[in-house]
């Protein structure tokens, strides 16, 4: 993610378009809005278009405007996005959708800089920036004949690409608490703790639906939180299947360290080995902490990396 950043940065001072790769909810529009507000288009208007969400048929009156009379219906001269985008940046989120013509209009429009309304004979000068989105496998589209080769090469010298929430299990953890505080804040609650397990369950869930299925879930526990803690059983009912790294039985809330017979046992003799006991211990000083790590390192007096070396131990 680092590199994306870094990427994300470099591409956001210079003025080629951008492709931005990443399943449903990973953070595409997030990214192209940042990259906008980091170039020099920035005091510009920023354009936001679903491209699955406009009908075939009117998808280039949309896009390039219309003159009065172009078409049954055009009652009067309409400006289309990218006359709107002007100066500007115009995301086209779900590029993969787009029809196959317009996929040429739009390859003619980003090598000329001009488009021609519909009805117009006349080709207008546009100087609009270009980021698109797509979930899908464009590469396969290609070969499917879904998506032209021409626009897809034109678009991919500067992509980036999101990974999956999966497969950045390490961000999960500072997207909780960030997205805790913008949705506390917007709630106006004070939320002082967050139940271990309800943390465990939230760092250990696979996230199909990546970050909006996690904003998503905490929104809805922070609205269900009561006295200042969010608990386990505010989660969504299938995160709560995945209870985490805490086994049952071991429950950091007990301070309790004698041998405990829900615990399975870690040796022959059925007492919980000195490990287990030290877990116990970090759990019950992250729960006193409302899961903040780094409060919680600086009480047990070691670093934070080797606090996450222990909580990844199991
Ligand atoms: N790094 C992040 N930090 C905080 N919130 C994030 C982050 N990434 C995504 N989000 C949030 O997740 C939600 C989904 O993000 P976004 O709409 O940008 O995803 P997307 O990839 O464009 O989704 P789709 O492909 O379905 O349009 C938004 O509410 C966004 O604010």
């Amino acid at each position: 993610m680092q590199m994306l950043f870094h990427d994300a940065a470099r591409l956001a001072k210079s003025d080629a378009p951008v492709l931005i790769l990443g399943e449903s909810g990973t953070g595409k529009e997030l990214l192209a809005r940042a990259i906008h507000t980091e170039s020099f288009r920035h005091n510009r208007d920023f354009i936001a278009v679903n491209c699955a969400s406009i009908p075939a048929e009117l998808m280039e009156s949309e896009f390039f405007g219309h003159l009065k009379g172009a078409f049954t219906g055009a009652h009067e001269s309409r400006k289309g996005l990218f006359q709107m985008a002007q100066g500007g940046s115009l995301f086209l989120d779900e590029i993969g959708e787009m029809p196959s013509n317009l996929q040429a209009k739009l390859l003619r429009a980003l090598q000329e800089k001009t488009i021609r309304p519909v009805g117009s004979e006349r080709e207008e000068p546009i100087d609009v920036r270009i980021i698109a989105a797509t979930h899908r496998d464009l590469e396969k589209e290609i070969l499917e004949n879904n998506f032209r080769s021409d626009l897809f090469y034109r678009l991919e010298t500067f992509s980036l690409r999101i990974p999956p929430l999966r497969e950045r299990a390490n961000d999960i953890e500072h997207l909780v608490f960030a997205l805790i505080e913008k949705h506390t804040e917007l709630q106006d609650k004070a939320l002082a703790q967050v139940e271990p397990e309800a943390l465990n369950a939230l760092l250990d869930y696979s996230y199909p639906g990546n970050v909006r299925e996690l904003e998503n879930a905490i929104m809805r526990a922070v609205t269900l939180s009561e006295e200042g803690i969010l608990r386990h059983r505010h989660l969504p009912e299938r995160l709560r299947a995945h209870p985490g790294p805490l086994t049952p039985g071991l429950d950091p809330v007990d301070g309790d360290v004698l041998p405990d017979t829900q615990l399975p046992p870690s040796s022959c003799t059925g007492w919980p080995s000195l490990q287990e006991i030290e877990k116990r211990y970090i759990y019950k000083v992250l729960e006193a902490t409302g899961g903040n790590k780094r409060r919680t390192a600086e009480m047990l007096g070691i670093a934070r990396r080797t606090l996450y070396r222990r909580l990844e131990e199991d």
